[in-house]
């Protein structure tokens, strides 16, 4: 929103305005031109009057031109950067594809004011925008037409050193994409007369010295021309053949390019040389009176002719025949009579100029076929006028004549569509239309193409006089007729006024031109108008091979009675045709200043410019854009920019846009500031928009803080919400896998159980699928369990149940088991423990089964700490020694009870009759005390079990 004409008028105050419209005191002319000037030296050189662009030639590279400022102003309105060709151009060519309207875009402005150069940016432009498209064999045609143009068309001036001596229009076709398909190019008024004389300090046209400089020494041998143009009398007049920062030879070459791009053939390229060699070796031949015959004349330099025969393959006799005579034609009877020295110098003059005009046509003919639509795709038009611009010279002639009648035209056209389409607007927006102040140059245009009133007509009228008609008669006529018309003045007229007697010369008459007034003289109106061209040149030209002159003329053009036009009719014809294809499409105009007289840069000479202002009417055109109003806007964007500096308005308004801008309005502007149309706000003054803009800069800051935060809380919100719903989307998502992944499990699950049920079902049976992972598992359940469940001493004899196909295993890993617990246990075993042990199995012998306490003895070990030292008997051993260190007993019978008791019968035999005899005890451990007094006494035969009865 921001970037748009507002926010220019935002930053006025930086260099001028951008606009004209916005300027203060627009009706003054030094303000205008101040505004200029400021921004020129700024090198702003583009200022706006509304979709007018006014151009300033900055004679130097302004550093605009390039690749991204195209990219920057492609589909960008045309205040949304500052004011520039390329958007005017981007305007046009928008439009054009959008509505489908022909658009032209009218270039104008005097000569050296930057015309070309415009013209030559836009096609750049369109170059580039359309680089995406097909086409660019075409784009590439388009922009080498103008080399071509350019060295044919183009020449050194006084006021431009590459001056374009003829006008030029240009339609370039496109198709729906915007893609160029297609070109035609129409040209007026060649200044021909610069073939054959050239003011001092200027050249003939740029070919000349390009072929002299350009081509090889082999080429110029066989042309039969020297490097020199001072050698040659159509290139040496003006004496300025070098021109500063230009080459010749490159040009040439690029020329040569140019060429083969638009596809001419070697060929028809090698005649276009050829021609133009023939003008100059034309230019050489002169003549004298014959010393024999008195009434002929004789060509001095018989070589130059020769040569000329040569290049245009005529024969030598007709050629001289047709320079030193021409055929009179009296009642049908034809006589060969000799011209005067003067008349062979007009003949030779009026050859090479015909010559070079026919050469001029046949190129612009031969581009057209090159660039020609080729296919019927063709969507629009845009149409590209270059023409000459108002000319006011020492001396004006026939051509300036005709360029300014061509100027009055133009700028007609320009004050009526700008004025129509002002008021058109005003109309449809349904506000009062205020009369413009502004001069019309309708009597002007009168004044010379009025039929059989206008000055063309007159001219006309005295060529088609029999009888030798002379300029003075012209001048005379002209009196007569338009003595005393308002914009017409002569010597006649000024004869009471003798200070126009001083500055209107006797030959002159002056045209009050809506431009200024210029004096005319009328020295060579009638010759050039006629465009005469004697009908022995012309047979000698048709005859020629030569493709450039061959259809030079028609036979019937030659044969016919009926005079050609004239060249001013024919001229002004073309005008009119101009302006019919001008109006039928949408104008843009370009009006090009320039800012001094020296060609240089950084040098704006007001008075200068001054001059042009008025010329181009640019104080008229800003005076129709503002009568009335300054700006205007589309209630839409008037509000949607303003609204913010209403409260009423701000921040939202719901109503129709036009109740919004007519509250808004009240509340900024007092009623007689502003007016309402129908779909646009109208300001008088431009005060009312820069305060408006000024208080709109200051509120936008504060609008963008809150748009910052709003948008800030916007984003965040955003951004959360999408948090939100990606997690939601998660969540969802992860039940959804979690669902499927149960699923799948329960699935796996109920499978393995029918697999388990089936394999349990089956586990007894020979190994199958079915039952073979069931066994599996329960050989690995069983091995688990029986690891956790391993009996831990060699007593333990528990031992887990096997399922039926592990039943063998089991058993087998039983006994393992039982071998390795007791490999164990016997490593672990000590001699007194082994000795215990030997002696519980000895009890074992003895007592399992005999005695009913023995079983509860089993698992009670025998303690050594209880052991019973048999002290009561010492007895000798049958040698009657007494062994040493042991008890010895000698003859011992135990006894023990087969119940649950703990008496024991030590049964002694007497060896000494004190002694007692049997002793019964009691003990605990009666087994453990038993069995070591059994082992104490050495023999286990003396233990008896005895029933207890007895
Ligand atoms: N935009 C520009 N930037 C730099 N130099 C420029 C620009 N426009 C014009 N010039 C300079 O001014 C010279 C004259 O410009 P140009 O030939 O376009 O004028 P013109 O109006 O076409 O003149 P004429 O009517 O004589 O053909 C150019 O040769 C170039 O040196």
């Amino acid at each position: 929103m921001d970037t748009s004409f507002e926010s220019n008028v935002a930053s006025r105050s930086q260099v001028g305005v951008q606009d004209f419209i916005l300027l203060e005191d627009y009706r003054s002319e030094p303000a205008f031109l101040e505004n200029l000037r400021k921004r020129y030296n700024e090198s702003l050189i583009y200022t706006y009057i509304g979709s007018v662009l006014v151009s300033v030639n900055p004679y130097k590279d302004v550093g605009i031109f390039t690749t991204q400022h195209m990219k920057n102003y492609y589909r960008a309105n045309l205040y949304e950067q500052p004011p520039h060709i390329y958007a005017i151009i981007d305007n046009a060519y928008r439009f054009m594809l959008n509505e489908g309207q022909d658009q032209c875009i009218l270039i104008s402005g005097e000569s050296g004011a930057g015309k070309t150069e415009a013209s030559k940016k836009i096609l750049e432009y369109i170059a580039e925008v359309s680089a995406h498209t097909r086409g660019k064999d075409i784009r590439d045609m388009l922009l080498n037409s103008n080399p071509i143009l350019e060295a044919f068309g183009n020449a050194r001036t006084t006021r431009n050193d590459n001056s374009s001596r003829f006008g030029k229009y240009m339609d370039v076709e496109f198709d729906h994409m915007g893609a160029p398909v297609g070109g035609k190019i129409l040209n007026y008024l060649l200044e021909k007369s610069r073939v054959v004389h050239q003011l001092s300090g200027e050249r003939n046209f740029h070919i000349f010295y390009q072929i002299l400089s350009g081509t090889s020494d082999e080429k110029l041998k066989s042309l039969r021309l020297q490097r020199n143009p001072q050698n040659y009398y159509y290139t040496k007049q003006g004496d300025a053949d070098v021109i500063k920062g230009k080459s010749d030879s490159s040009d040439y070459s690029e020329l040569m390019k140019a060429f083969q791009i638009l596809k001419f053939s070697d060929k028809d390229v090698e005649s276009v040389i050829s021609v133009v060699a023939a003008i100059i070796h034309l230019g050489e031949i002169n003549f004298k009176r014959d010393d024999e015959e008195e009434d002929k004349i004789i060509i001095t330099k018989q070589d130059s002719l020769v040569n000329v025969a040569d290049l245009i393959q005529c024969t030598e006799i007709k050629l001289t025949q047709a320079l030193t005579h021409r055929t009179v034609d009296v009642r049908n009877d034809k006589t060969l009579t000799p011209l005067t020295i003067d008349q062979a110098y007009y003949a030779r003059d009026a050859l090479a100029k015909a010559i070079y005009s026919r050469l001029f046509t046949w190129l612009v003919e031969n581009v057209n076929a090159s660039i020609v639509r080729k296919d019927t795709d063709s969507k629009s038009v845009l149409g590209l006028l270059d023409i000459y611009g108002f000319e006011v010279f020492e001396v004006n002639s026939f051509e300036q004549f005709c360029i300014n009648y061509c100027n009055e035209k133009l700028h007609q056209l320009f004050i009526n569509l700008i004025l129509k389409s002002e008021q058109e607007e005003y109309e449809n927006e349904g506000i009062e239309w205020e009369t413009v102040d502004f001069f019309n140059n309708k009597e002007i245009c009168s004044l010379l193409d009025e039929r059989h009133h206008g000055i063309y007509a007159v001219l006309d009228e005295q060529c088609l006089r029999p009888g030798n008609v002379t300029d003075s008669d012209f001048l005379d006529a002209l009196k007569d007729k338009h003595g005393d018309h308002k914009y017409f003045i002569s010597q006649k007229i000024s004869k009471a006024n003798s200070k126009l007697l001083k500055t209107l010369k006797q030959q002159n008459f002056r045209i009050k031109h809506y431009a200024g007034d210029v004096d005319y003289d009328v020295k060579g109106f009638v010759d050039k108008n006629n465009d005469l061209l004697y009908r022995n040149l012309k047979e000698t030209i048709m005859e020629s091979p030569n493709p450039v002159l061959r259809n030079a003329y028609k036979e019937s053009e030659i044969n016919s009675l009926k005079r050609p036009a004239t060249a001013g009719t024919h001229f002004k014809t073309s005008v009119e045709e101009l302006l019919s294809i001008l109006c039928s499409k949408l104008p843009s105009y370009i009006r090009c200043i320039k800012p001094n007289n020296d060609k240089r840069p950084n040098k704006f000479n007001t008075q200068v410019v001054s001059h042009q202002v008025k010329y181009l009417a640019l104080l008229e055109n800003l005076r129709v854009r503002r009568a009335g109003f300054a700006y205007r806007r589309q209630f839409e964007f008037f509000l949607t920019r303003y609204k913010c500096l209403c409260p009423q308005t701000w921040p939202v308004w719901k109503g129709e846009d036009k109740d919004g801008v007519e509250v808004l309005c009240k509340h900024l502007y007092p009623t007689e500031e502003y007016k309402l149309g129908k779909t646009k706000v109208f300001l008088r003054n431009p005060k009312m928009l820069f305060d408006a803009e000024d208080k709109f800069q200051v509120k936008k800051n504060y609008i963008a803080t809150v748009i910052q935060s709003k948008y800030r809380m916007y984003t965040k919100r955003k951004e959360y919400l999408r948090i939100i719903a990606a997690v939601n989307i998660i969540a969802n998502n992860w039940r959804r896998v979690a669902a499927i992944r149960l699923r799948e499990r329960r699935k796996r699950a109920v499978q393995a159980i029918k697999k388990f049920i089936k394999g349990f079902i089956t586990r007894n049976g020979p190994l199958s699928d079915d039952n073979k992972q069931f066994i599996q598992y329960a050989r690995i359940s069983f091995l688990e369990t029986a690891a956790r469940n391993l009996p831990k001493t060699v007593l333990d004899k528990s031992w887990i149940k096997a399922p039926t196909a592990l039943v063998e295993a089991s058993e087998l890993l039983r006994d393992m088991h039982m071998q390795y617990m007791v490999r164990k246990y016997v490593k672990n075993i000590t001699p007194q423990r082994k000795d215990q042990l030997n002696l519980k199995l000895k009890a074992s012998e003895f007592f399992k089964g005999k005695k009913l306490n023995y079983p509860e003895s089993v698992s009670c070990p025998f303690v050594p700490s209880r052991l019973i030292y048999a002290s009561f008997v010492t007895k000798y051993d049958r040698h009657g020694y007494k062994p040493r260190g042991r008890i010895f007993v000698y003859k011992l019978y135990i006894t023990v009870t087969n119940k649950v008791d703990g008496l024991v019968l030590l049964t002694l035999p007497v060896i000494d009759k004190k002694d007692k005899g049997d002793l019964i005890l009691s003990s605990e451990h009666v087994i453990e005390f038993v069995m070591m007094l059994a082992r104490a006494a050495q023999k286990f035969d003396v233990l008896t079990i005895s029933d207890s009865a007895s």
